[in-house]
């Protein structure tokens, strides 16, 4: 058996992908799997080793990737990011809908694989929304913000590219962006739950 379809959310950083899985996966215990990636950036306070990512030095990150452990891998804000085969198994192995997190490189990356998911952009409704979501997280340094301001106007316009997603969604209002998100996994959703019961 094949098992669930991955999902992949992608959308420039501070579009509220991270919100929405969450969400996503706080509503549907044992539906979802969190592809945990590698990165090399420093964790944010509240951020688990092994759980949100594999914090990871650009060293030890540079052998993985030479021993052929990652199916995609990106710089992104002068971090590197990758998703590893084992983060996918980990998740198929339990039956469960992985869900990645990935930037549009990443996209591009998993598109050559066999992976097959479900694509979804998650847009913020503007520029300036998007800055003003940033600043308030405070999480970001001022050059770190605008490397990923920079990174989030390359998204916005790949992202209009047709072809490249199934879906995107505006995440203005976020009960109603969560709203779409759930109606466009819903047939996913359902398999899960079905094949559990
Ligand atoms: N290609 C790729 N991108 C990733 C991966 N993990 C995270 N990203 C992307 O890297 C970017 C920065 O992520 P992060 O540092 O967590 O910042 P945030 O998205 O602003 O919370 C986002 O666009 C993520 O989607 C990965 O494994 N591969
Ligand atoms: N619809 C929304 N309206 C207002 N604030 C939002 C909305 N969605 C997300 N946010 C906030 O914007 C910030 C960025 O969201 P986050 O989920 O961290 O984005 P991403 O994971 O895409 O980088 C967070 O502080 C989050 O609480």
């Amino acid at each position: 058996m094949s098992g669930p379809r991955p999902v992949v959310l992608s959308g420039p950083s501070g579009a509220g992908k991270s919100t929405l899985m969450k969400m996503l996966m706080k509503d549907h215990e044992g539906v979802f799997g969190f592809s945990v990636s590698h990165t090399t950036r420093n964790p944010r306070p509240g951020e688990e080793d092994g759980k949100d990512y594999h914090f990871t030095t650009r060293e030890a990150m540079q052998e993985a990737l030479e021993r052929g452990d990652f199916i995609e891998n990106a710089e992104f804000s002068g971090n590197m990011y990758g998703t590893s085969k084992a983060a996918i198994e980990d998740v198929k192995a339990k039956n469960l809908i992985c869900i990645l997190d990935v930037d549009i490189q990443g996209v591009k990356r998993i598109k050559e694989t066999d992976l097959d998911p479900i694509y979804i952009s998650i847009q913020p409704p503007s520029m300036e929304i998007l800055e003003k979501r940033l600043r308030d997280r405070q999480t970001e340094t001022e050059e770190s913000l605008q490397k990923r301001l920079e990174a989030a106007r390359v998204d916005m316009e790949l992202s209009k590219e047709p072809g490249v997603f199934d879906v995107v969604i505006i995440n203005d209002d976020l009960d109603r962006a969560y709203e779409e998100l759930k109606d466009i996994l819903n047939e996913e959703i359902k398999k899960v739950q079905e094949a559990k019961s």
